[in-house]
Order: structure tokens, then sequence, then C-alpha cells
């Protein structure tokens, strides 16, 4: 009999590991390093001390919950709510969502969101505005730390008041399977959540209560779950970080699995840049390591129709390495 969820069933490597952690009220030399060397070798890498206030988190949490806790017939209601089907080409996963524009993070902008009360467009507000702000502090100790002259050059990108970023909530219900077949050699259900992928903007700073359930894959073939911090940020390099730092970042592939008997959720903001925003390495990123652009140059609009083209786990970025 055919499960109704997806399940991972290629013979699969699980090896925990311990994501970097980075205290940004450390020396700021010291923390750009640690950045640099955490974006080449894991694409990702926890954030704490990062000034965003705990009750700002918690608000805005305690509403995402209230809201997946509706009737589904309410959640249904509302056209930014998305249930098992994620994007449009048919890919499926045990997850309910919601995904917001979070261009301008203004307040005023999430009251348009119909039916939802004043308590969740101000939460969202002020939530976004901290991880947006938290998003360019990154990508500016990122450029300090990789000696591109311009130190707001990827920063610029979304700060723009034109920028093209999302805000996702993510909630996957528990799960629970008997047969021993569906829980890897660690114990862990093998029920996937969202999809293997890598995520096409330029940062994503994610942040989950405390159930597990990310996975990154350093290795193909292998995947490394990572414990839940929810007093940190994870943040992640996406495609087109990958792109402009000439390939030195890696924008690594991973995904979600559910648990067997409590609620994971995460929320993700993906930094974007503007539709028009031309993708391309500064000249200090072309080294002796790597002489010439990986990658043509295109943009973000281009490379969006392509990634919305295509299905979750598609490897969109190879389209576009230079011959
Ligand atoms: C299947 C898809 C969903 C997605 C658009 C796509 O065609 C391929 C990339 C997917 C992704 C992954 C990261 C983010 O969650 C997301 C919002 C994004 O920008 O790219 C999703 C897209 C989506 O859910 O619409
Ligand atoms: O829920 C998670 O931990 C990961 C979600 C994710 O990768 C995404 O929304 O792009
Ligand atoms: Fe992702």
């Amino acid at each position: 009999m055919v499960a109704p969820f997806p399940i991972s069933t290629r013979s699969e490597k699980i090896l925990p590991i311990d994501l970097p952690v980075v205290d940004l009220t450390a020396e700021r030399s010291m923390v750009t390093k640690l950045i640099v060397k955490a974006c080449e070798e894991y694409g990702f890498f926890n954030v704490i001390n990062h000034g965003i206030p705990r009750d700002t988190i918690a608000e805005m949490e305690e509403t995402a919950f209230d809201f997946f806790a509706k009737p589904m017939a309410q959640k249904k209601q509302l056209a930014l709510y998305g249930c098992k089907n994620i994007g449009f080409n048919g890919d499926m996963g045990e997850v309910e969502y919601l995904l917001l524009s979070a261009t301008p993070p203004s307040i005023s902008h999430f009251k348009n969101i119909s039916n939802m009360p004043s308590k969740f467009s101000s939460s969202v507000s002020a939530y976004t505005e901290g991880v947006r702000e938290l998003a360019c502090e990154i990508l500016e100790l990122m450029a300090e730390g990789l000696g591109v002259p311009d130190t707001w050059f990827f920063s610029r990108l979304i700060r723009e008041v034109d920028s093209d970023s999302v805000l996702r909530f993510n909630h996957y219900p528990p799960i629970i399977l008997n047969n021993k077949d569906c829980k890897d050699n660690h114990n862990h259900t093998k029920v996937i959540g969202f999809g293997e992928h890598s995520d096409p903007q330029i940062l994503t700073i994610l942040r989950s209560n405390d159930v597990g359930g990310l996975q990154i894959s350093l290795q193909d073939g292998v995947w490394n779950p990572v414990a839940p911090d929810p007093s940190a940020f994870c943040v992640n390099v996406g495609d087109l970080l990958q792109v402009m730092t000439n390939g030195r970042f890696v924008s690594v592939r991973h995904r979600a699995m559910t648990n067997s008997h409590k609620s994971r959720m995460s929320v993700a903001y993906f930094g974007g840049p503007p539709l028009d925003a031309c993708i391309v390495a500064p000249p200090v990123m072309v080294t002796p390591e790597r002489p010439s652009l990986l990658f043509k140059p295109f943009t973000w609009a281009e490379y969006k129709k392509v990634t919305y083209s295509m299905r979750l786990g598609e490897h969109r970025i190879d389209l576009f390495r230079s011959n």
C-alpha cells in the first residue's frame, strides 16, 4: 500500500552535526571570519545574541500558532494559506503554511490581510522588521569578511523599497508511524514535511520552535540533522549569494522532516532583491582560485521565473553556469 504522505525511500546516511555558532556581540573581526568560514563550509550557521527582542519572537509565534489552530475551512479562506501542495508544479509535503510578501515590512502592509486580527499584522510586522535588519547586518559582516570594498554591496539589495522578500510560516503537524521502516537509524521519522531544495534568494533567516526536523545535505546521499535552538536564528546562504560570491559561499540543500509526537513550527524570512536587480559577483570575488565568473549575470526576475517553473528539488542554479 502506498502511504498517503511522502516518505524518504532513497538509501540515505543520517549523520547529525553541530552548526557553527556566531555570537554577534563578539569582537567584529572574529565574527566576520567565523561567518565567512561557516558559509564556505556549511552554508548554514546559528546566530546568537542577535538583538531581536524575545517578546517580538514570542508574539509572532503565538499568533502563528493561533492561526494554524483554526478550523481548516477558515484557514482555506485565506489565499496566502497552503496545505500539502508546495509551489505550482506538483510538490507535496506534510506541511501547512502561510506565504506572505515581506516588502515593504510595514504594519500597513500586513493590515491588508483579510480575516486576520490586528494582533497578527502588528506582531508579524515587528518580527519582519527585526529579521530584515538582522539579515542586512549579517550581509554587511559578510562583505567585510570577504574584503568587498562596498560593504553595502549585498545588504543594499534587500534594503531597497522594492526588494522582493518573502516570509513563510511552516507548520508540520505530528505524524505517528509505527512501522519500523518509517524510522531512520536515529529513530527519527522519515516523513518529509518540506522536501529537499536550496533557497533561491540571497539570505534566509530561519527560526523554529524547539522541535527538530531541519536536515542539511553537505554531501550527496548524506543528511545532517541539526538540533533546534529557539533562542538562535539559523542563517543560510541562498542561490543568489552563491552567485554573488562567485561560488565561494555555498547554497546548501536542506529539507524538513516531521516529528512523530510534536508540532514543528518554523518561520523563514527570505531576503530577495528587486526584480530588476542584476545578479553578478563584484570584481574582488574573481581571484586566482576562481579566475573567471562561474555564473552568467542575470536579473532576479529571470532567475525567479525559472525557479517557479521548476520542481522544488531541481538544481536551477546549474542553468546559469558559465560555459
Ligand atoms: C516548488 C516550488 C516552491 C517554491 C517555488 C518552487 O517552484 C521552487 C522553489 C520553492 C521555494 C523554496 C524556498 C521558499 O520556501 C520559496 C517561497 C521560494 O522562494 O522558493 C519556495 C517556493 C514556494 O513555495 O512557492
Ligand atoms: O521548516 C524548516 O525548518 C525548513 C523550511 C524551509 O527550508 C523553507 O521554508 O524553505
Ligand atoms: Fe528552505
